[in-house]
């Protein structure tokens, strides 16, 4: 059974495990797909190809969140697989980042309940003992960004429209202690400082050059480009990396589990004020007349 903070996810979040299709893949691996995440595995070579598909732009509500905790426990459970590929099916967006639905007009209750779920899948993903390649085939702002930079390799397809960064200033809002110690172990403190201020959003030369990407390639070679990156990855022995990769990370983990609750509390009064509130909701607004 899945579990998320010693709850059960699946009634939660009202997630029902009927929802999931079990088969088995042509090479015998089993395959499963919830209703927004799909799993290509490839159990010869250990693999399994993960696609984000909640669009139009893959937002991370709770639901999808949800069924992405309880795809990654089962792939870090199964032994088939060592390496996970995490790539996007919504067309030019790996991820809008959180739902900015799920962080406007709601409780409390369920404020604390959707960030006890974002703090999750970054610890599952930060944390993971699978080496993890980000195929980045689309624009990645804020959450969408943080779920890449949990991963041991980016690969990001060039087009000046597939930005990257955490952006959370240009909406009024704040990126996490937790967000913050994740980039700033990838790109440098001064890097990140200014980054995080000025909430920029790298288009691929840049994303490259201060070092948010590993390497940009064109569009059609991303997952070719990302399997290649993963046999290098899993020529090393499993144990030694493993040991390695916690050794690097652990104490930046260590950092918000030990304080996962206070964060929380933190999260719903900062979202939760009048001021917070407007800023998001005219964002929202900004985003839909975009189209008009
Ligand atoms: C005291 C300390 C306490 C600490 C407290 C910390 C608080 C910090 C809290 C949270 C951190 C936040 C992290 C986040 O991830 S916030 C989300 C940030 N995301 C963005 O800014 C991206 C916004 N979206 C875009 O820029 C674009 O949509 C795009 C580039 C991703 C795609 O562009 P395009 O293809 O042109 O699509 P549209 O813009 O037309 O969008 C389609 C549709 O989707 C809606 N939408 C887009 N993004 C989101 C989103 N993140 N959440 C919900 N909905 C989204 C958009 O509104 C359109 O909707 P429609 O008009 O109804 O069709």
């Amino acid at each position: 059974m899945a579990l998320l903070a010693g709850r059960t996810v699946l009634l939660r979040a009202g997630v029902r495990l009927g929802a999931e299709a079990a088969t088995r893949g042509g090479n015998g691996a089993r395959r499963f797909a919830s209703h927004r995440v799909l799993v290509e595995p490839d159990a010869a070579a250990g693999i399994a190809t993960i696609k984000l598909k909640n669009p139009p732009v893959n937002s991370l509500s709770l639901e999808f969140l949800t069924e992405l905790i309880i795809c990654l426990e089962k792939l870090e459970n199964d032994k088939t697989f060592r390496g996970i590929i995490l790539t996007s099916d919504c067309p030019g967006i790996f991820s809008a980042g959180l739902d900015l639905r799920e962080m406007c007009g709601k409780n409390p209750a369920h404020y604390a309940e959707y960030w006890r779920a974002v703090q999750e899948i970054w610890l599952k993903l930060y944390l993971s003992n699978m080496v993890l390649v980000a195929a980045i085939n689309g624009a990645s702002p804020a959450g969408g960004c943080l779920m890449a930079l949990t991963c041991d390799y980016r690969v990001l397809a060039d087009n000046p429209r597939y930005r990257i960064g955490l952006n959370e200033t240009l909406l009024g809002i704040i990126a996490p202690f937790w967000f913050k110690d994740n980039l700033v172990n990838t790109i440098g403190h001064r890097a990140a400082d200014r980054a995080l201020q000025l909430g920029l959003l790298f288009p691929p030369t840049e994303a490259l050059q201060v070092g948010m990407v590993d390497q940009v390639v064109p569009e059609d070679q991303i997952h070719s480009t990302a399997l290649s990156v993963m046999s290098q990855w899993l020529a090393i022995p499993d144990h030694a990396r493993q040991l390695t990769k916690s050794m690097m990370r652990k104490a930046t983990a260590d950092h918000l589990i030990k304080q996962r609750e206070a964060d929380i509390q933190n999260f719903v009064s900062f979202i939760s004020k009048d001021s917070i509130q407007k800023s998001l909701q005219v964002y929202l607004e900004k985003l839909k007349q975009k189209k008009h």
